[in-house]
């Protein structure tokens, strides 16, 4: 399945963010999103999902246009930036709710055996992070949109995510976007970087280097 979010052009107050942005995802794949804070990488994701409207985009699946907001459709999942569940749900209750099976969960993340019974509110930033990233790659869906995932991660747990990722990438088509840029360029297949208000599709460190996002 190809997913395409293309002629992106969003602008706040006037003021331009996106124009004519374009990013492919497919099944098999992870698209890694770079690029300097600002650059418009949460907006196109929200857009994408369908939670913020832009003065135009056109959104495909296989080619064909998708005009509903890509939510209603039920075939996408995505992580944002900030906290998805409530702070008041027991972590347990968390993992009914999204019909995951959290013995699943402990046997990779073992660490996080004893907090089942415990409120999210209850737990470390990151553990909490843990539990949610899980649940949204886990979910049943076509495409994943990850959002800053890996920020309050230790590198242990970005690598056992990145296994995870790898794992559910056969069955879906995933998108992250991370600061953590050495992450991204292990874990993705297809690198888009905003830049210009545009996304260019780069294929080394070294285009990366030379197109001034990262030092020299
Ligand atoms: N609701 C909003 N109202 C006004 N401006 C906004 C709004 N949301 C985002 N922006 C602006 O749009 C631009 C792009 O923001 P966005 O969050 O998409 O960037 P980003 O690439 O994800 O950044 P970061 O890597 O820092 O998270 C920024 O200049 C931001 O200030």
């Amino acid at each position: 399945m190809i997913f395409e979010i293309d002629n992106v052009e969003l602008y706040f107050d006037d003021k331009p963010i996106l124009k004519a942005a374009y990013v492919k995802a497919e099944t098999g794949k992870v698209t890694g999103l770079l690029g300097r804070n600002g650059s418009g990488k949460s907006s196109l994701l929200k857009i994408l999902f369908g939670t913020l409207k832009p003065k135009y985009k056109l959104l495909r699946i296989d080619k064909k246009p998708v005009l509903k907001r890509f939510y209603k459709t039920g075939r996408v999942a995505m992580l944002p930036q900030f906290p998805l569940l409530s702070p008041t749900i027991l972590v347990e209750k968390a993992f009914k709710l999204y019909n995951i099976d959290f013995g699943d969960f402990s046997s990779i993340f073992s660490e996080m055996n004893s907090v089942k019974h415990q409120k999210i509110r209850d737990l470390s930033g990151g553990q909490q992070r843990i539990i949610e990233i899980y649940l949204v790659l886990k979910r049943n869906a076509d495409i994943v949109l990850l959002d800053e995932p890996f920020a309050q991660l230790s590198p242990l747990m970005i690598e056992k995510f990145s296994e995870i990722i790898q794992q559910q990438k056969q069955q879906k088509a995933i998108i992250i976007t991370d600061h953590r840029y050495e992450a991204i360029l292990d874990v993705s297949d297809d690198i888009y970087l905003f830049q210009h208000k545009q996304t260019t599709l780069v294929h080394s460190a070294k285009e990366l280097v030379q197109m001034g996002y990262l030092p020299g």
